[in-house]
């Protein structure tokens, strides 16, 4: 080895010593001697110096992470020559340059140093792993394959480390990739040679005119290119220095040549690259390429693959479910009960999907689609389905709501895939739900910006409804509670042609659809007889609450664990349905109690003395989960037209809590609140709709409850207000009225509330005596009235258009 060489291989084995010491790696960072393999007979022509600076950590480290008995291998590197000659290196270079070059020793004299130094560091570890080995011989313990304790053979002879190499998993791969951009980012970044401040090179190089060239690397870095009359110390190392900005790099050059009074001739030319080329592109892209992918894994997890229209990049698609005719829709007309007219219109759908050429041979256009409105849970999606059902076709079912994005053109995006799809698998029926979540009269509402996506898919809805073929075969059927609400657009012929209303069903309707609902449950009892009375004992009720009632009926039998659904749990399970369960926790004191009692007994007996009330069928002063502390429920019939009379006696009996309360307490409570409202709600509804006041005339004034401006003057509405006074205060003189002439019936009742807490339809007529008038609802006479079995409950139901029946709790 020549005396050159020397410094050139200390100064690499500084720079490496230092880069290992840095904080970035920690104190156990893995030495650049020990790669895996040293030759025991301590030659410096180690492989660790050999190997380019760049390679040595990370191979280093790539093995110590995997490799076991580690702790051996830190010891031999903690006496290892490398770090003394590195340290050695390091105080060197604190020294000036003539010390350095005196005390220099010579090439024999280093390299027997080196020599001594490698050779006691050796034996040490021998020492080192010979006390081990007799350790772990004591314990009697046989380790697995490991640096020096393997087996005796191995660790007399170190000419070879064996590693234990656990297969790579998945985490693994992503570490060991972590690592290495780390390790890219941290060291690699680091060009071969040794690294200056800018002080440093500007009094060593600089000031002493030894530059020759500086070249800018990456926008980072700058390596010092030295004229050849430099001293030969500095030639001997590659230079180089890290700059915050290239802007704040050529200022202090500039600065630094001015200030050397340098010839704008002679100053030092700077030239630019960027180095790494592929690598570094690859680097730089790695963690946009880990973040987009990280973001479409989330992405397929959490909408799973298979969803419709799903997923961060399926954000246009269409979201409609797909119900197929073979396997998913297996309902036919027969699952829907009554609503025999819907049926009828939608007959002719079903029949053009299943022979389309029948009607286009008489040169007919099919009609586009079909507006199915009416209250909630009345059937209309389960007509919808039975229809594509009976044609035996797919059913793309969407609900209005799923169009509505924040963005502006997602709505309008998945419309045109909903239409695309179902073309493809014509015929097919579309069915949309609340469609009035898209559908809105446009420019109904104030709209500042708000409005614009859902009318951009609006628009594009009537677009593509215009866009049909007659060959396309598709049929767009949509659903909605308010259609009062839709966009005249939507409604017109070529758009949605038909228009059908499913109302809340009559007792025949609810009859029918008990008996649906009922062959699904095990009772003993005759279903016709059984459908009959409950539907007359649900007035009121949507085929939704029906098919509750006979699940909690089922539920509440098999919570008694009785072998079939009997009346009283279908009698709990409609109370239930109306009133919620009982709210047993709610402990009422004496008093309330009392008020309570009275209150429900003053609605009782105006129900029982009065024409036009409804028939009673049960008050209770149980309080219920709903928030009432009692109620009394009535079997109103299913009435088309309301007269005045029946209005007075209904706001009557309504009052009959309160007045009751006045009549037996000093001081009256908050219990009437919800029979006030509903006594107030008649009366406005008289005045200001069905032309029942002579003074506001026969005018109709339709408020929506939405809208802020009256419809009607200032003036009129004095009028209506004084209206509204004088019919409530009406029905309270003549309730006054009966009541007092009913004392001793209202005390009976009370008390027997109070000692029962319910009392039904029996103990009235026991208290009462029979009722004076006869009941106008003919299926409760036939079904419950005329066949005193059971104690009936029910519900109110309101009739067309009116405020409902006020047997709902009270107090
Ligand atoms: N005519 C009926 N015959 C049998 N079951 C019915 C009938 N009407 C409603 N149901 C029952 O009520 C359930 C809910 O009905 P559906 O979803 O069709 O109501 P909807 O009118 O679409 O309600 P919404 O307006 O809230 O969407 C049905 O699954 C069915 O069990």
């Amino acid at each position: 080895m020549t005396r050159r060489a020397l410094p050139l291989i200390r100064s690499i084995a500084s720079i490496g010593a230092r880069q290992l010491r840095s904080p970035l790696l920690g104190s156990r960072a893995p030495r650049p001697l020990v790669v895996g393999s040293i030759s025991h007979k301590g030659d410096l022509g180690i492989s660790g110096h050999l190997l380019p600076l760049r390679q040595q950590p990370v191979l280093s480290m790539l093995i110590r992470g995997y490799a076991t008995g580690n702790h051996n291998e830190d010891k031999l590197n903690k006496s290892s020559s490398g770090r003394e000659s590195s340290d050695e290196d390091n105080k060197a270079e604190k020294r000036p340059s003539s010390d350095k070059k005196s005390e220099e020793p010579t090439d024999d004299e280093y390299v027997a140093q080196v020599r001594e130094k490698l050779a006691k560091a050796m034996e040490k570890a021998k020492r080192d792993r010979d006390r081990d080995e007799k350790d772990k011989g004591k314990k009697g313990e046989e380790d697995g394959p490991s640096f020096g304790t393997s087996s005796n053979k191995k660790s007399q002879n170190q000419d070879s480390i064996e590693f234990n190499i656990p297969p790579m998993q998945g985490n693994h791969i992503i570490i060991a990739l972590l690592a290495t951009y780390l390790l890219y980012l941290f060291i690699f970044d680091r060009p071969a040679g040794r690294e200056l401040t800018w002080q440093e090179f500007r009094v060593s190089l600089l000031d002493k005119g030894f530059v020759e060239r500086l070249t800018v690397i990456n926008r980072k870095l700058v390596r010092v290119t030295l004229k050849s009359n430099a001293d030969s110390l500095a030639t001997s190392s590659t230079w180089y220095f890290t700059i915050g900005s290239v802007d704040s790099f050529e200022r202090n050059l500039e600065e630094a040549q001015k200030e050397l009074r340098i010839p704008s001739s002679e100053k030092i030319p700077v030239a630019y690259i960027d180095e790494g080329g592929a690598w570094n592109t690859i680097l730089a892209l790695l963690p946009t390429v880990v973040v987009v992918g990280a973001l479409f894994w989330l992405n397929r997890r959490a909408t799973g693959s298979s969803a419709p229209g799903g997923g961060l990049f399926g954000v246009g698609k269409s979201r409609a479910r797909l119900f197929n005719q073979e396997t998913d829709i297996k309902i036919k007309f027969k699952d829907v009960a009554g609503m025999d007219e819907a049926k009828e219109e939608i007959m002719e759908f079903v029949k053009f999907l299943k022979e389309p050429a029948k009607y286009e041979r008489l040169g007919a256009k099919i009609p586009r689609g079909a507006i199915l409105s009416g209250p909630p849970g009345t059937g209309k999606t389960l007509l919808a389905k039975a229809t594509a059902g009976e044609a035996g076709v797919p059913f793309l079912s969407v609900s209005g709501s799923e169009f509505v994005e924040m963005f502006v053109g997602i709505g309008a995006s998945r419309v045109r895939d909903l239409f695309k799809t179902a073309r493809k698998m014509s015929p097919c029926i579309i069915f949309v739900d609340e469609i009035d979540a898209i559908g809105k009269a446009r420019g109904r509402t104030s709209s500042m910006g708000a409005n614009d996506e859902r009318e951009a898919t609006l628009n594009q809805l009537l677009v593509e409804m215009d866009g049909f073929q007659t060959s396309d075969h598709v049929v767009v059927l949509a659903g909605t509670n308010r259609p009062d609400v839709l966009d005249s657009a939507l409604m017109r012929p070529g758009r949605f042609d038909r228009h059908i209303n499913i109302d809340l069903p009559d007792v025949e309707g609810r009859k029918a659809i008990f008996l649906v609902h009922l062959a699904k449950i095990k009772t003993f009892l005759d279903l016709d007889n059984l459908s009959g009375k409950l539907s007359a004992l649900t007035a009121g009720f949507s085929g939704a609450d029906i098919a509750n009632c006979c699940n909690e009926a089922a539920l509440i039998a098999a919570r008694k664990q009785a072998n079939s659904v009997e009346m009283t749990h279908f009698e709990a399970a409609i109370e239930r349905v109306i009133a919620g369960i009982e709210k047993k926790s709610r402990v009422l004191t004496k008093e309330d109690q009392r008020t309570v009692a009275y209150h429900e007994a003053g609605h009782a007996v105006c129900g029982w003395f009065l024409e036009w009330a409804d028939p009673l069928l049960k008050v209770s002063i149980i309080p219920r989960s709903i928030g009432a502390l009692g109620y009394a429920q009535y079997a109103p019939a299913d009435n088309m037209l309301m007269s005045e009379k029946q209005l007075m006696d209904r706001m009557t009996m309504t009052l009959g809590g309160r007045v009751s309360e006045e009549m037996h307490f000093p001081t009256i409570t908050s219990g009437a609140v919800d029979d006030l409202k509903k006594v107030t709600r008649m009366a406005t509804m008289m005045v200001t709709q069905w032309g029942m006041s002579q003074k506001v005339g026969l005018v109709n004034f339709d408020q929506s409850e939405q809208s802020f401006n009256k419809p009607f003057s200032e003036e009129t509405a004095t009028i209506i207000d004084e209206e509204v006074r004088r019919i409530a205060k009406e029905a309270h003189t003549r309730c006054i009225e009966l009541l007092q002439s009913k004392r001793n019936e209202i005390q009976l009742i009370a008390e027997e509330l109070l000692s029962k807490e319910v009392i039904n339809r029996e103990d009235l007529e026991r208290l009462l005596g029979q009722r004076p008038f006869p009941d106008r609802n003919a299926a409760f006479e036939k079904y419950v009235a005329g066949k005193k079995e059971t104690s009936p409950d029910t519900p109110p139901e309101p009739p067309a258009g009116a405020p409902g029946p006020e047997p709902a709790p009270t107090t």
